[in-house]
């Protein structure tokens, strides 16, 4: 639905260049959620506002549903931005007009008839939970209920693709787990490809089937939400998953595996419904050995489960060796810590 093709963007000032991007290049499938995830000056913004040509990029290609965006005139851009919808951190919402009539602006911008507004702006107010609020200003209202309007206001059109600018940066957590739900509802209901960019993992991993993490302007990382959380190659991406899940070893268990002694420490990490338990009583039961649970933690993507247990596995070095060779079979990923003395 959207392919961004070695897309630059430098910006000339006073100051100097910026490149702000450096030969980008990405692909969101129609109907998914595709995140974009970085630390602040990483590009984010300057990618989201490229893709509806708010920001004119220096080189490459941004193709949406099949247009290339970068040789439209403004005539057109101005139609094609009609099927592209964008919410934002700030709601962006006009202060002196009412809920409705902030939904029914792009609406009659369009230059859709008085009724066929009405009905529209209705049924949007009733999709997004927001019926009773119809008549009441931007200024009495939450910022979950801005950003509400804001979505309606976003869908008008009947958009093809939605664009996030970081929707959910303004609101507690708890508002921002509910417009996440708002947009997975409405991605499903719809079949809406959207894009969003965020600094935050959390909204990545509550509704992000894909996953691109940018750097200095650049992908440094890419693929489904589940392989990158489970797997994080590049240092920065280790970083945001740690603040949603702890992969790391706990102090308490490095200092133990300086110390000598006659067990194997090993780390088995699993996503899915093998879950560790079973392999555990497995070890304990036909390879003569014992094994002590250090640390375990187990945590959920949308709906795959995954997590790590760290155990110690007591015996005869041979039979140790033997219960490593058993886990590995298991399709778990094991990484011994401290081998047997
Ligand atoms: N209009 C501009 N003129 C010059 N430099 C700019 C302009 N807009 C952004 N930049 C620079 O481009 C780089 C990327 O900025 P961008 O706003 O895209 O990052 P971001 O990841 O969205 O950051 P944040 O999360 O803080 O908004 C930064 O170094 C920024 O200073």
């Amino acid at each position: 639905m959207i392919q961004i093709r070695d897309l630059t963007k430098i910006y000339r000032g006073a100051a100097g260049e910026v490149v702000a991007l450096d030969s980008v290049s990405l692909r969101v499938r129609k109907g998914e959620i595709y995140g974009i995830i970085g630390f602040s000056g990483a590009g984010k913004s300057t990618l989201i506002r490229c893709v509806n040509m708010l920001e004119r990029p220096t080189e490459g290609s941004i193709i949406v549903n099949g247009q290339e965006m970068t040789t439209l005139y403004e005539s057109q851009l101005r139609t094609m931005r009609q099927k592209i919808g964008m919410i934002f951190q700030h709601f962006n919402l006009l202060s002196s007009r009412t809920v409705f009539e902030n939904v029914a602006f792009p609406l009659e911008i369009s230059g859709v008839a008085k009724a066929e507004i009405n009905k529209k702006v209705t049924n949007l107010l009733e999709l997004v939970g927001l019926a009773d609020k119809a008549q009441s200003y931007p200024s009495q209202l939450s910022g979950g209920q801005k950003q509400r309007v804001g979505i309606a206001r976003a869908l008008a059109n009947d958009p093809i693709v939605l664009l996030c600018d970081e929707a959910t940066s303004a609101l507690d957590p708890a508002t921002t787990s509910s417009i996440l739900e708002l947009l997975k509802d409405i991605n499903r209901k719809l079949d809406l490809t959207i894009l969003m960019i965020t600094h935050e993992m959390k909204v990545i991993s509550e509704i992000c089937d894909s996953v691109a993490v940018i750097e200095g302007g650049k992908i440094i990382e890419e693929g489904l939400v589940i392989d990158v959380f489970t797997q994080p190659k590049h240092s920065t991406t280790r970083r945001f998953v740690q603040t949603i899940i702890n992969t790391d070893v706990p102090d308490k268990i490095r200092e133990r595996l300086l110390e000598k002694g006659q067990g194997q420490i090993i780390r088995l990490s699993f996503i899915g419904d093998n879950t560790a338990e079973p392999v555990v009583s497995s070890l304990v039961k036909h390879f003569d050995v014992d094994v002590n649970i250090l640390y375990g933690n187990i945590d959920q993507i949308q709906d795959t489960p995954f997590g790590m247990l760290i155990i110690e596995c007591i015996g005869a070095k041979a039979n140790c060796d033997k219960a490593v060779a058993y886990l590995r079979k298991q399709g778990l990923r094991i990484e011994v810590l401290r081998s047997a003395e």
